[in-house]
């Protein structure tokens, strides 16, 4: 048996990938009697019967796994954003960064349209500061900046996909269809009639595809289009903005959450300029959102 990753199931048959290859897969029938479910990116044990021929046998646990898009055992995503048209949205970017970290998905940043830094060079320095985004660096996420059309960074975000599942998510119009192009232009041809007859199955099914990319996965669709927090206690909040943990001093209460409180440390750090002034915007957004939901429950 060899172990591989489901790209895709279409009209009963699962394509798997394994070894390097595309296989089209059948159930062992005791599967299709328990009518077990399987989903994109599950791990899977084929037996190879002919050619590209094998059966499933077997379906390791789920990792995690994702409703929009359907998808399990995510490795990393890729939140991508532009420098400029659009700039980018950090509202957005922090709360992506939240969504995927809470289901135990690794982001990396990429910033796309690098190309465009010079044409905006009379701008306010301060806001293209924060257009390139590299206080993220300090934060410890991985920001990759790239330019699709200069072909700057795609070697090192072929790096990060070796040998991963990833999801793209980001805003319209920021490049990630330019993005997926640059990386992979033999797509179409390295899966060949598989593929064809995948897309073919396109708008017939609610389902992802992965796609083989550089010598990673990566899915067709992209991920979290929904803008709601998770669900969590406003005390977790914090978690999710990992350099308030690097603020020196203490809070006055300890159950501060740093919003309406008097003698709070974090706040303290906002305005020495240690903590980016719209990451504490965003969290305090998202604590109102948070304690709103609360209330629901
Ligand atoms: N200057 C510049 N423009 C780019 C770059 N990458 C993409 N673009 C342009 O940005 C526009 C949007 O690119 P797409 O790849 O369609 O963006 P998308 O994120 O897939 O957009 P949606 O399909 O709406 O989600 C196109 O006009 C691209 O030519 C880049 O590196 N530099
Ligand atoms: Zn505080």
């Amino acid at each position: 048996m060899i172990a591989g990753i489901l790209l895709k199931g279409y009209s009963g048959f699962y394509y798997v990938y394994a070894e390097g290859r595309v296989w089209e897969c059948s159930l062992r029938g005791r599967f299709r009697i328990q009518g077990q479910e399987f989903l994109t990116g599950d791990r899977v044990q084929i037996l190879p019967s002919n050619g590209n021929k094998a059966t499933i046998e077997k379906v390791e646990e789920r990792r995690n796994s994702l409703v929009r898009p359907t998808i399990a055992n995510v490795d990393q995503a890729f939140l991508v954003f532009a420098l400029v048209s659009p700039r980018p949205d950090l509202n957005l970017l922090d709360r992506l960064l939240i969504q995927v970290s809470e289901v135990g998905i690794k982001p990396v940043i990429i910033l796309n349209k690098v190309d465009q830094a010079e044409v905006n060079s009379e701008d306010a320095t301060a806001e293209n500061s924060i257009s390139s985004l590299d206080f993220y660096q300090n934060l410890h996420y991985d920001l990759i900046k790239v330019s699709t059309r200069t072909g700057q960074g795609i070697a090192e975000v072929r790096e990060h996909l070796k040998d991963k599942v990833t999801v793209l998510a980001g805003p319209s119009g920021v490049g990630k269809s330019s993005l997926v192009n640059a990386l992979e232009p033999g797509f179409e041809l390295k899966t060949g009639e598989i593929s064809r007859k995948l897309k073919r199955g396109r708008h017939t099914t609610r389902h992802v595809e992965l796609m083989v990319c550089g010598e990673g996965l990566l899915a067709d669709t992209p991920g979290f289009s929904s803008l709601y927090l998770p669900k969590m206690k406003r005390e977790e909040l914090t978690l999710f903005f990992p350099e308030f943990a690097d603020v020196p001093g203490k809070c006055r209460f300890t159950s501060c959450v740093h919003h309406k409180e008097p003698d709070c440390a974090i706040k303290a750090a906002v305005e020495s300029g240690q903590i980016e002034k719209s990451r504490y915007e965003h969290y305090c957004l998202f604590l109102e959102e948070v304690i709103a939901a609360e209330r629901r429950y």
